[in-house]
């Protein structure tokens, strides 16, 4: 039955009912595509880049994968490879089909130099037997801005002669991709974002059936009139009735900032805001400063914590030396994958200078592990203590966990601000 379904790329003609598959897929309904909806995709979509199942002519898969770039530990970028709008329709499930189109993909990467690949996943179970390992996490909080205690007569940023500025769109689009690549150089895991990101995230694609409702922008300018910093947010807005206590909540949507005092200051604005009496912070760095910044920290309840950006190594050699590490040491790790792909056992070296050397080796190994656990470990997200500890992996060499962990970990976490 299975190979009756064809797995190719789409062509142009394909891409309403290609479309239309990703809704029914995502469980919205297939009739949320109209036609001006279609249009709009079609003028934003390569159909090159869009693969889908095909039985008897029916499109019954989708799957969509393009290169990206994604931040290593130390800010390297690397060639990355983006799988997204991945789906299966409930008629043809569980026959193998996700696995033909991903082994397909996952070779087709490789082929053309990738170094991981990277995905966000809707349900935790499907992805870590291509390979993949959950690499980043996300955490969201709700501030109860009354029993946070922040000083109500707050006037502005610390920074002397720094400002905040509300903005609109337009400006977002001309100021927004400068500090994005300022932020995503100093942050591992973020990912870098296309002019087609800052159109639909500032409206510009927006249809009837997926409205736009314009956000507040706030902008911050350093004392030298560099942009810093952005939050975007919105606000309910409820009628006012004065034997009620206000009851306006305030959403953020995104932040980026490229200096500490950028970040302090944006958060510190939006929990500030009279007659906001609850702030969800967006989904942020489990380790970010929000909760801190607040003199009760205990008023930042987290609302949302789990697995975000997995990651895929495909080269080991060249994902290793792509980042920096915290120390110096030698290690031989022998990286198991079913897909054959990447496994094999390389011997790292980390020296004085932060001189980093990958190769493949015969040396006897001091770990081994599952290439998705090296996708856990690659951007110091994961604890390999703790992977053996859960036997996903195993210490062949006393002290060589440990020393996994002191090079691998860093000092801030990793954070993809981005859901693709
Ligand atoms: C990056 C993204 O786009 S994330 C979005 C993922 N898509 C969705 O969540 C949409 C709804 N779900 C679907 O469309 C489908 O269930 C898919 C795409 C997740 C899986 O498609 P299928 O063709 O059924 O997967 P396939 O038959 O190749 O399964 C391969 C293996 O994964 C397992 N598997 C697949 N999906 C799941 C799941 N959701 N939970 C647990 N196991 C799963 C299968 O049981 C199978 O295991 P086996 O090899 O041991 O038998």
């Amino acid at each position: 039955m299975n190979d009756d379904v064809e797995i190719r790329t789409i062509t142009d003609a394909e891409l309403p009912a290609w479309l239309r598959a990703v809704q029914a897929g995502f469980l919205r309904s297939r009739a949320a595509m109209s036609d001006e909806a279609i249009a709009h995709a079609r003028a934003r979509e390569d159909a090159q880049t869009l693969r889908g199942a095909f039985d008897r002519g029916r499109c019954v898969g989708t799957y969509r994968s393009y290169p990206q770039e994604l931040t290593a530990v130390g800010g390297a970028a690397v060639d990355a490879h983006a799988v997204t709008a991945v789906t299966v329709a409930p008629t043809h499930r569980r026959r193998g089909i996700l696995g033909r189109m991903m082994s397909a993909d996952l070779a087709a990467a490789k082929e053309r130099g990738a170094v991981v690949a990277t995905l966000i996943a809707s349900e935790h179970r499907i992805y870590g037997r291509y390979g993949f390992g959950p690499a980043t996490s996300t955490t969201e909080w709700t501030v109860d801005v009354p029993r946070a205690g922040l000083d109500p007569r707050w006037s502005g940023p610390d920074e002397a002669g720094a400002r905040i500025d509300l903005v609109d769109g337009e400006d977002v689009r001309k100021l927004g991709p400068e500090l994005h690549e300022r932020f995503r150089a100093l942050q591992h895991g973020a990912i870098d974002r296309d002019e087609r990101w800052w159109l639909r995230n500032t409206g510009q694609e927006a249809t009837p059936e997926f409205p736009w409702e314009e956000p507040f922008y706030a902008l911050y300018r350093s004392p030298s009139g560099t942009v810093d910093g952005l939050i975007v947010y919105r606000t309910t807005h409820n009628r006012y009735d004065a034997s009620r206590l206000p009851e306006n909540s305030a959403s953020v949507l995104g932040t980026t900032t490229a200096t500490p005092a950028a970040e302090r200051a944006l958060w510190h604005y939006v929990c500030s805001i009279d007659k906001v009496v609850s702030v969800r912070s967006g989904h942020r760095a489990p380790d970010d400063v929000l909760p801190d910044l607040l003199p009760d920290p205990r008023a930042a309840r987290v609302t949302t914590h789990a697995d975000w950006l997995w990651v895929r190594v495909l080269d080991v050699v060249r994902a290793l030396e792509a980042r920096t590490y915290a120390g110096t040491g030698t290690l031989v790790l022998d990286v198991a994958d079913d897909a054959g792909l990447a496994g094999g056992r390389y011997r790292l070296e980390v020296a004085e200078g932060g001189r980093v050397e990958c190769a493949p080796t015969g040396d006897a190994c001091d770990i081994s592990l599952g290439v998705g656990e090296l996708g856990r470990m690659w951007l110091g997200e994961g604890s390999l203590a703790r992977l053996v500890a859960l036997g996903r992996a195993a210490e062949r060499r006393a002290g060589a966990a440990a020393l996994m962990d002191t090079l691998f970990r860093t000092s801030r976490r990793p954070w993809c601000p981005d859901l693709f």
